[in-house]
């Protein structure tokens, strides 16, 4: 990432507040400018996506965010937009205030909120409530509004952030606004893209305000964003020898799906050559639904053993289970000093009895067993996503992918990359499985542990949404995306 790369950063609030600052002291550009900016903004953004809009309702918050609704009101009103505009709360600071002035000079009338007003048949509502200064859930009359407008099935623009989502970590500690559109200002804040903010945020359209590069040249970002990315071609000359070995330990009794789905996308993650660790009663079935992996019985550590020599990543985890045989095949992969990528079993089996790695390692933890992996509870992890997926990385020495909507890679020095691919089909049993075979099949094509983890979720997801264009959301299965998987990491999406 480098750092004038605006479009790919993410920021935390107080880090936008720094840029805010800077064009403020530094560009000179005084603060109520930036307002009419973001205004002036938000109404190309209106006009672009409804152009049909003849009628608007702005609710503005006591803040800037306010602020900026009520300047965008002014310039729908001089453009001939019917604007109806709501205060909720009087306005707090200069700017707020003297937005509200412009507005109402202009002629136009505010009213104040409460929950005997009618909203307005209109064509689009304006979200102007809370920005980044959200502090805490929606009151309970706020709430209510907001379900009003949500009834009224007109579409809604966020100005900056939807209100009710927090823009530093992407919870939301109770109602929040919907919205098609978010029009963010100056930087793109990092909640909005994890966790509970991309079902509110709809499509995120960034504004710079005619802020110069320079603006962020030098500025901290706290996350980028993944890129879409793909493997070089492979060497005329590659053999499947140069291409890694993944060795696929799991399938215990009863679960012999998850480790042929982590095996299976291997082979389609490109890896050489891909062996099987498992119970004796699954090897048939391996074998013959793909006789391309090579499935070996193994009843415990010595017979593993036996097999980690040929071996360049192991991928521990998928259906390993916490019984005696997934605690001795587990203890055993640890100890191979080899690249690992755990999952699963692997992760409730680490939680239990937490140690240090000794080489490469991606963790591939959904916020149930990074809760179990932290010793807190889910909701915690929701709270702030990045602050548990950092702490995960730093407490284990590993690469750890927190997955979920808007999925996280982090590293133990500190940096996150945010996945904005994926999609809600995706939310069924055994694409975590698939998930390990594509980070471990990276890995054992010469990726380093961070190159594994962020190509390997940015394929995954990509691959959930291709396979999802076609067939629809609803009943997309896992292995639905191993043919698009294929296409993408190929560079053959078009
Ligand atoms: N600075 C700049 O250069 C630019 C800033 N810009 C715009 O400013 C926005 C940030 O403005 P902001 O800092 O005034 O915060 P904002 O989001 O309006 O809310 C703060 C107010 O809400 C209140 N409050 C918070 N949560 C609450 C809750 N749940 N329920 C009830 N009240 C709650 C809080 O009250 P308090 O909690 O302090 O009592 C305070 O009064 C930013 O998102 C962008 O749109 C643009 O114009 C571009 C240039
Ligand atoms: N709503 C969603 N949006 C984006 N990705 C999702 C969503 N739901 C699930 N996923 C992805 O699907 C995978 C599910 O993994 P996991 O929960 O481990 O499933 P399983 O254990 O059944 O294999 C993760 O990579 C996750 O990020
Ligand atoms: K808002």
């Amino acid at each position: 990432m480098t750092a004038h790369d605006h479009r790919h950063s993410l920021y935390t609030v107080d880090q936008v507040r720094a840029l805010d600052r800077r064009a403020i002291d530094e560009l000179g550009i005084p603060a109520y400018e930036l307002m009419q900016r973001a205004a002036a903004a938000a109404l190309v953004c209106l006009r672009q996506h409804w152009p049909q809009a003849r009628r608007i309702a702005v609710y503005c918050g006591p803040g800037n965010n306010g602020g900026d609704g009520f300047l965008l009101g002014a310039l729908a009103r001089e453009a001939g937009i019917h604007a109806e505009v709501f205060a909720l709360g009087e306005s707090r600071g200069d700017d707020a205030i003297r937005a509200r002035r412009e507005f109402e000079h202009g002629g136009g009338t505010v009213v104040a909120w409460n929950e005997a007003v009618a909203l307005p048949p209109v064509d689009v509502h304006v979200d102007a409530l809370y920005g980044t200064g959200l502090q805490r859930a929606l009151a309970p009359e706020v709430a209510a509004l907001v379900g009003r407008v949500h009834a009224t099935g007109a579409p809604v623009l966020a100005l900056d952030v939807p209100s009710g989502v927090n823009a530093n970590t992407g919870d939301v500690p109770g109602e929040a606004v919907q919205v098609q559109v978010t029009v963010t200002f100056i930087a793109p804040k990092r909640g909005l893209y994890t966790g509970l903010a991309p079902g509110y945020v709809g499509t995120v359209q960034l504004e710079s305000l005619g802020l110069p590069e320079t603006l962020w040249q030098g500025a901290r970002a706290d996350a980028e964003l993944m890129r879409p990315q793909t493997l070089p071609p492979r060497p005329r000359q590659s053999h499947k020898g140069n291409n890694g070995h993944v060795l696929a330990i799991g399938g215990d009794h009863g679960t012999a799906g998850a480790i042929r789905l982590c095996s299976e996308a291997a082979l389609r993650g490109g890896a050489g050559l891909v062996s099987v660790a498992t119970r004796a009663e699954h090897l048939i079935a391996l074998n013959s639904a793909r006789p391309e992996l090579m499935a070996h019985e193994v009843n415990g550590p010595q017979a593993l053993e036996a097999l980690l020599p040929r071996a360049t990543v192991l991928a521990v985890g998928p259906g390993l289970g916490q019984g005696a045989w997934g605690h001795a095949l587990w203890l055993t992969a640890l100890d191979a000093q080899l690249p690992l990528v755990l999952d699963a079993d692997g992760l409730n089996l680490l939680a239990r009895e937490p140690r240090g790695f000794s080489g490469p390692v991606v963790m591939t933890p959904h916020p149930g067993e990074a809760a179990r992996l932290l010793g807190c509870d889910t909701r915690t992890i929701a709270i702030d996503r990045y602050a548990a997926v950092r702490e995960l990385a730093k407490r284990y020495g590993a690469v750890v992918v927190l997955k979920g909507a808007g999925s996280l890679v982090a590293d133990p020095q500190g940096r996150v990359a945010v996945c904005r691919w994926g999609n809600p089909g995706m939310a069924t049993g055994g694409m975590g499985d698939l998930l390990t075979g594509i980070v471990a099949a990276l890995m054992a094509q010469g990726c380093d542990a961070w190159q594994a983890a962020t190509l390997g979720v940015s394929l995954h997801a990509r691959a959930g949404d291709l396979a999802a264009k076609h067939g629809g959301e609803r009943g997309l299965i896992a292995t639905d995306l191993l043919e698009p998987l294929r296409l993408l990491l190929n560079g053959r999406d078009a």
